[in-house]
């Protein structure tokens, strides 16, 4: 017998008040690196976004990110075209620790105020596997080819 065994790791989501109705976070295409955020800003009450300003946007669920992995929230390439409208803080961290609600820094760089919807894709997050150092002080760094020099250091 053909045993199919899903090994992705799971995502367990929590749906809060405002988040009612609303479609589940999901990958618009098989091969999306991303699941797709939505607003959950109030039907009765969309939240213009006039240019150069920024609003956290609510999305509606709490995320149990899995253990050693995080949530990077980023933005959509399209919004971003058409409206100038991104992630504040991309990618914005999801830790596997919080369990508050997770929400969208959005800022408007385009030149006309945007309209945000209820249930409007906003942004996207992809989950990533996350390793976390250990952290030791020492007084001398070992020598290498490159040294010090960065930002530029090996030409254009
Ligand atoms: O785009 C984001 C970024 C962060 N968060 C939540 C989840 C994350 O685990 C928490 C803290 O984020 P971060 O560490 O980036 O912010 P901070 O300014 O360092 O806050 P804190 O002191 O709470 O860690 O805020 C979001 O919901 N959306
Ligand atoms: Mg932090």
């Amino acid at each position: 017998m053909n045993i199919h065994h899903d090994t992705r790791p799971m995502l367990n989501l929590i749906r809060l008040a405002n988040g009612e109705g609303l479609d589940l976070p999901a990958y618009e295409s098989k091969g999306a690196a991303g699941m797709d955020l939505r607003a959950a800003v109030d039907e009765a009450a969309p939240l213009t976004l006039l240019p150069g300003k920024r609003a956290l946007v609510p999305t509606g669920f709490i995320f149990e990110i899995p253990e050693g992995f995080e949530g990077q929230v980023r933005p959509r390439s399209g919004l971003a075209f058409k409206n100038g409208i991104t992630c504040l803080n991309s990618p914005g961290t999801v830790d596997s620790d919080y369990r508050g609600e997770v929400k969208v820094l959005l800022i408007n760089l385009g030149e006309e105020p945007f309209v945000i919807s209820r249930g409007m894709r906003i942004a996207q997050m992809v989950i990533a596997s996350v390793t976390q150092a250990r952290v030791a002080e020492i007084t001398e760094a070992s020598e290498t080819m490159r040294g010090a020099g960065g930002f530029g250091s090996t030409g254009v």
